[in-house]
């Protein structure tokens, strides 16, 4: 069952723009016949253009396979995603995703120029695909970087790179999965309002997913809460914080620590559910 809710009643954020990812009733099983194994089980959510919306929830409750599922790199057991009014059925050209093992994600015998190349190769003219390249090494900080290789670079320069890629194909919503787990925590906080500053920039629609709470709260226009599995969505909660957000400030507010709060208990209720659906079935 889905709930919009939230400690205080809030407007959703961004109710005039299209919705740019729809999902309808998704689920997704693993195994076939009798084995099958269901993880979402009709998770139903749009996320409307310009929005950043966060998905938290238990571990192992299906965040990974949701995001698969919406790129269009996984087909689901039934239901739909729907990308910019069509249904997906393979990756659509205007969404990227940043995964968190950028250094598996970056070919480490290309230079990051060739890198945040590649997925523009065949696609635009050469003087268009250097435009591109140098205005995503330049957002994402790495301007003069690119004759480097990823082994070269420290862990945040290589998901910055990762990151650049992205950009590059200058995608409509930009789907990240834990993109900042594997870097260390002042990074991580430069990574924030470095995606902060490229959605501000680029009116980027972002689906980010995440384990760490505050994380969520401070980036988000909208906090998206799963179930355990199966899954569903558990919350739906809208994010009054001002924006832009600052590192210190937001995290000052009373509010901050209020919705940080709601989420965690959210998330806790949701653990406890999955556990008690485990031992019913
Ligand atoms: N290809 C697969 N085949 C079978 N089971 C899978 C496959 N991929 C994932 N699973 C299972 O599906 C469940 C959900 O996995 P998924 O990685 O989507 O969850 P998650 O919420 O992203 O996990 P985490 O929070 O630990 O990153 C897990 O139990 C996982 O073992």
């Amino acid at each position: 069952m889905e709930h919009t809710t939230s400690p205080a009643t809030i407007a959703t954020p961004h109710p005039e723009q299209e919705a740019v990812v729809e999902l309808h009733d998704l689920r997704k099983s693993y195994g076939k016949g009798s084995a099958a194994v269901p993880i979402l089980d009709g998770v139903n959510f749009e996320v409307r253009r310009g929005e950043f919306v966060c998905v938290v929830g238990p571990s192992g409750s299906g965040k990974t396979t949701l995001l698969k599922c919406i790129a269009g790199l996984l087909r689901p057991t039934a239901g739909r995603t729907v990308f910019e009014g069509e249904e997906v059925t393979e990756p659509p050209a205007k969404l990227a995703v940043v995964f968190q093992d950028y250094s598996r994600s970056l070919l480490p015998w290309m230079t990051i120029r060739r890198n945040v190349a590649l997925p523009l190769k065949n696609k635009f003219a050469k003087a268009e695909r250097e435009a591109r390249i140098e205005e995503a090494l330049e957002s994402v900080g790495l301007a003069g970087k690119g004759h480097l290789y990823p082994w070269q670079m420290s862990g945040g320069m290589q998901q910055r790179a990762a990151i650049a890629r992205g950009l590059a194909y200058q995608p409509d919503v930009l789907l990240m999965d834990e993109p900042f787990a594997a870097v260390d925590a002042q990074t991580r906080i430069d990574l924030e309002d470095l995606v902060l500053e490229i959605r501000a920039k680029y009116n980027t629609t972002v689906l980010f997913v995440t384990h760490d709470i505050d994380e969520a709260v401070y980036l988000a226009d909208r906090v998206i809460v799963l179930s355990g599995a199966p899954t569903s969505v558990s919350h739906n909660i809208p994010v009054d914080l001002p924006s832009p957000r600052h590192q210190v400030d937001t995290k000052r507010e009373p509010r901050f620590g209020e919705l940080r709060a709601f989420v965690f208990e959210q998330i806790q209720a949701a653990k406890s559910n999955a556990v008690r659906n485990r031992a019913d079935a």
